[in-house]
């Protein structure tokens, strides 16, 4: 016990005279109770309306920070959610420029853990005064490098031109400082697309498909591309849901923006990526497959937005089967299945399969198989899609559609008789094949 004063003595802690727990409070954090504990820019009292403004802390604010051993609010949340009940109360009683220090999350309350991502947090809260919830996804600026600051900054200006537009999940507003960035989101009640498919035992009927996921998709994808947006990482995490059942494309660190951002490099999950983005190198092997080979990047193929409308593609077989229908643990072999799931123009491997399970009629068919295409110049817009009638035409319950010209689809003539080829990967799945995760 003595040597941990001595060691606390050592660093220059001083015991306080009468014990309180506000000098407590203020000399653990090196500061004395005479010192000025006001601010007039953030005090979180005054922060009563959720606005869109970004709230950057001012210098001042940050060398406070830095002199404390609360270096940013991201620890103050984590005190929040699992401080011991001497720390919380040490914070209450703490000056008002130290509860101040993250004021513009102090303005929410009732953080939970929802989600932790690769370099985010993503938190529920409640905002104090107008209980609006939100989801709040926290970077610590410490950890990321200066590419994925930019990605950062990017997903931001990204969130911020979309805000309104429906079908993306809207910003309300973004919190930073030299430690984190926090990027404040309407919370979605309703839960993500894996979630859902989960519940309903991994599959949905076309009927559901088409009108709780590929309708509303379709049309959030078309606003994207308008707007020079590539998602580039579209999967069903990535897809969530409000109270009211709409849908939102979340996560944009990986998207792009076309003319400024380089489409050049693989970005995304391997399951839902598109071919010419599989055969791209990875940022961290571009040196050593692009300019050791005599390639300048700017010889590289770029891609577009293209490259999402694959991804529907593979999420309208996951949503109707159950399945990914394509998984491989290298890009080398994606892109071997994926030539070989669907080579030429007949009808082959996973539309085959999508047939002869008959989980889709005609129209629905035909979209998949214009989708499905190696080459993404064959792909369709997202706009035409819109147009297609499959997502025209109301589709019932039992899958066929209303329209007598579009009859329910006809097992494949072929189909008993057409076994997989013999060396045909993993669609369908097997229920054993345990699902890749992403
Ligand atoms: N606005 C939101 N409302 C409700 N839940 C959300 C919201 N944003 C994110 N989530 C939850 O957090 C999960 C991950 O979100 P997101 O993909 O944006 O984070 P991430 O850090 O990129 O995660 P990962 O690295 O795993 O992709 C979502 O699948 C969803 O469950």
């Amino acid at each position: 016990m003595h040597l941990f004063f001595f060691w606390l003595r050592f660093f220059g802690y001083k015991q306080p005279m009468d014990g309180s727990d506000d000098e407590q409070a203020s000399t653990i954090f090196g500061r004395r109770p005479s010192q000025p504990r006001t601010s007039i820019m953030y005090n979180p009292d005054e922060v009563r309306n959720i606005d869109s403004a970004v709230v950057p802390l001012d210098g001042d604010l940050a060398s406070v920070r830095r002199s404390t051993h609360r270096r940013s609010a991201i620890d103050l949340v984590r005190g929040e959610l699992g401080a011991t009940a001497d720390v919380r109360r040490s914070m209450d009683n703490a000056p008002t420029r130290q509860k101040f220090m993250a004021a513009p999350l102090n303005t929410y309350t009732d953080f939970t853990t929802m989600h932790v991502g690769r370099l985010t947090k993503i938190v529920s809260a409640t905002h104090k005064f107008t209980g609006a919830e939100v989801a709040i996804k926290m970077y610590d600026r410490t950890t990321l490098s200066s590419d994925q600051e930019k990605e950062v900054a990017k997903e931001v200006q990204i969130l911020r031109k979309a805000k309104g537009a429906s079908g993306i999940v809207e910003i309300e507003k973004c919190i930073e400082d030299d430690y984190m960035t926090a990027i404040v989101l309407c919370c979605c009640t309703g839960g993500s697309l894996a979630k859902r498919l989960e519940d309903a035992g991994g599959k949905m009927s076309e009927a559901m498909a088409v009108r709780d996921v590929v309708r509303p998709l379709v049309a959030a994808l078309a606003w994207l591309h308008e707007h020079n947006v590539v998602h580039r990482d579209l999967k069903p995490t990535h897809i969530l849901y409000d109270e009211y059942n709409g849908l939102h494309i979340t996560d944009y660190f990986s998207a792009a923006i076309m003319g400024k951002t380089d489409l050049t490099l693989r970005e995304g999950t391997l399951a839902y990526m598109a071919p010419e983005v599989v055969s791209k190198p990875a940022d961290y092997e571009m040196l050593h497959k692009v300019l050791d080979a005599g390639l300048s990047d700017t010889e590289l193929v770029r891609y577009d937005e293209k490259v999402d409308i694959w991804s529907l593609g593979v999420i309208v077989i996951e949503v109707l089967t159950g399945h990914q229908p394509f998984l491989a643990d290298s890009p080398e072999k994606m892109m071997a299945m994926q030539k070989q799931e669907l080579q030429g123009d007949r009808w082959g491997g996973v539309l085959d399969f999508m047939r002869d399970q008959e989980v889709l009629s005609l129209p629905g068919q035909d979209f998949l198989s214009s989708i499905l295409k190696i080459n993404p110049n064959e792909r369709p817009s997202a706009r035409t899609l819109m147009g297609h009638k499959w997502l025209a035409e109301n589709v019932e319950e039992n899958g066929s559609q209303k329209t007598p010209e579009s009859p329910k689809s006809p097992k494949s003539p072929k189909s008993p008789k057409s076994p997989k080829s013999p060396n045909a990967p993993n669609f369908p799945m097997s229920p054993e094949v345990p699902k890749v995760q992403n």
